[in-house]
C-alpha cells in the first residue's frame, strides 16, 4: 500500500515565556495510507493538534520532513501551500460553520473559493448534501440544525472540491454518544464509497473502535505505538496504550470490582484474553481440566472489532492453579493474574 502522508523524523518545538522550549511534537515518524481511516490519540497535550496542523501545514515543522502526496510541505512557497491546504478537508470539535450562510452556502463556500461556476457549484451542493442525508435541509441556517447535523454540513463542506484526504479533528467530541455512532459511520462511508483517506484526531477510544483501521497512540509528544487497530485493542504493548484500551473496553474487572469479587471468591484471579483464535475456549478448558484446576467465571466481556473477536474472561481458580496458568501459557494464551 502507498503511502499519502510520510512524515519523516518530524518534531516542532515551541518556545516559552521563561525562556525554555517544549517538544510538541518530538521526532515523529509515521506513514498514513493511501485510503486508510488512522486514528491518532493521546490526552491533552499529547501533541495531536500540532500534528494535525503540521500535516495541513499551518505549522512549519521544527526538523524533519512532511511529505503530502510525495510533496514536501516543508519546501512549498505560501502560494503552493495554499493549493496543497485546498487538497486537504478538514472538519472540527466546533464545526466551524458560517452562521450567517444556510447550508447550501456553507457547503458550496469551498467551491465559490476555488472559482467553480454556479451552475456547477448547485450541482455539487445537492449531490454532497444528498450523499451526507440534508438534501432537505438545504435553505436552513446552522443554528437551526442539531450537532450532529452540524457536522454533517460540515463533513459535506471538507469534501466540496474532492480532497483525497480528510483530517477530523476531535469532530466527534462535542456529540452525544449516539449521535457520534451517527457521524462515524458517515466517515466510514466518506471512506469506503469515496476513497477518501481519513485521519482522525480524538481522545476517545470508543470512536477509534468504531472506524479506523489503524491506531497511533501519541504521548509527550512522541508515537509510542501503532498497529492495527484490532491488534492494539487485544494486545497494547505500550503503558499508554493500555491506559487507553482499558478505558474504552469493560472486559477487565475495574479495581472496585476486583475488591469486590475477592471478598466473594476467596480462590485465585486470573483474567485469560479472548482472541479470534479458533479453539480457544476449548484450550483454555483443556488446561484448567489436566491440571486439576476448577475454574468459575466470575466477569468478562467479549465484543467485535472490525468483525473480529476480542474481549477478556476473569476466573476464580482453585486446585494446581500454578499448573494451569503453566499450561495456558504453554499453549499461548495470555492469561494474567489480576494483583
Ligand atoms: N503555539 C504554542 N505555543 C506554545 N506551546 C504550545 C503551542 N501549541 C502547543 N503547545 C504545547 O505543546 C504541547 C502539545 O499540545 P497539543 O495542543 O498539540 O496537544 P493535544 O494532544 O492536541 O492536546 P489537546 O487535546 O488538549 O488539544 C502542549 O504542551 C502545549 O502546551
Amino acid at each position: 500500500m502507498t503511502a499519502l502522508i510520510t512524515l519523516e523524523n518530524v518534531s516542532k518545538r515551541f518556545d516559552r515565556r521563561d525562556g525554555s522550549s517544549v517538544a510538541a511534537v518530538d521526532a515523529v515518524s509515521l506513514e498514513v495510507r493511501t485510503g486508510e481511516v488512522l486514528a491518532v490519540i493521546g490526552y491533552s497535550g499529547a501533541g495531536k493538534s500540532t500534528l494535525v496542523r503540521l500535516l495541513n501545514a499551518l505549522e512549519k515543522p521544527t526538523s524533519g520532513s512532511v511529505l503530502v502526496g510525495g510533496q514536501d510541505l516543508t519546501k512549498l512557497s505560501e502560494g503552493e501551500l495554499r493549493a496543497a491546504r485546498s487538497k486537504i478537508g478538514m472538519i472540527f470539535q466546533q464545526f466551524n460553520l458560517f452562521r450567517s450562510r444556510t447550508v447550501a452556502g456553507n457547503v458550496a463556500y469551498p467551491l465559490k473559493v476555488a472559482g467553480v461556476g454556479k451552475a456547477e457549484r448547485d450541482r455539487r451542493t445537492a449531490e454532497l448534501l444528498d450523499f451526507v442525508g440534508l438534501l432537505d435541509r438545504a435553505h436552513s441556517y446552522p443554528e437551526q440544525l442539531s450537532g450532529g447535523q452540524k457536522q454533517r454540513v460540515g463533513i459535506a463542506r471538507a469534501l466540496a472540491t474532492n480532497p483525497p484526504l480528510l483530517l477530523a479533528d476531535e469532530a466527534t467530541s462535542a456529540l452525544d454518544p449516539e449521535t457520534t455512532t451517527e457521524v462515524l459511520s458517515l466517515l466510514r462511508r466518506v471512506n469506503a464509497e469515496l476513497g477518501v483517506t481519513i485521519v482522525v484526531i480524538t481522545h476517545e477510544m470508543d470512536a477509534v473502535r468504531q472506524i479506523a483501521d489503524r491506531v497511533a497512540v501519541m504521548e509527550d509528544g512522541r508515537l509510542v505505538e501503532i498497529g492495527d487497530v484490532y491488534d492494539v485493542f487485544s494486545d497494547p504493548r505500550t503503558a499508554a496504550a493500555q491506559r487507553f484500551v482499558r478505558s474504552a473496553t469493560h472486559d477487565r474487572p475495574s479495581a472496585d470490582t476486583l475488591a469486590r469479587l475477592r471478598h466473594q471468591h476467596p480462590g485465585r484471579i486470573v483474567s485469560v484474553r479472548i482472541t479470534d483464535e479458533p479453539g480457544l475456549q476449548q484450550r483454555i478448558d483443556t488446561a484448567f481440566r489436566t491440571t486439576g484446576t476448577t475454574a468459575e467465571l466470575v466477569y468478562g466481556g467479549v465484543s467485535e472489532i472490525r468483525e473480529r473477536r476480542t474481549g477478556s474472561l476473569t476466573y476464580e481458580l482453585t486446585g494446581n492453579v500454578d499448573a494451569a496458568l503453566e499450561a495456558l501459557r504453554a499453549d499461548g494464551v495470555h492469561a494474567d493474574e489480576e494483583d
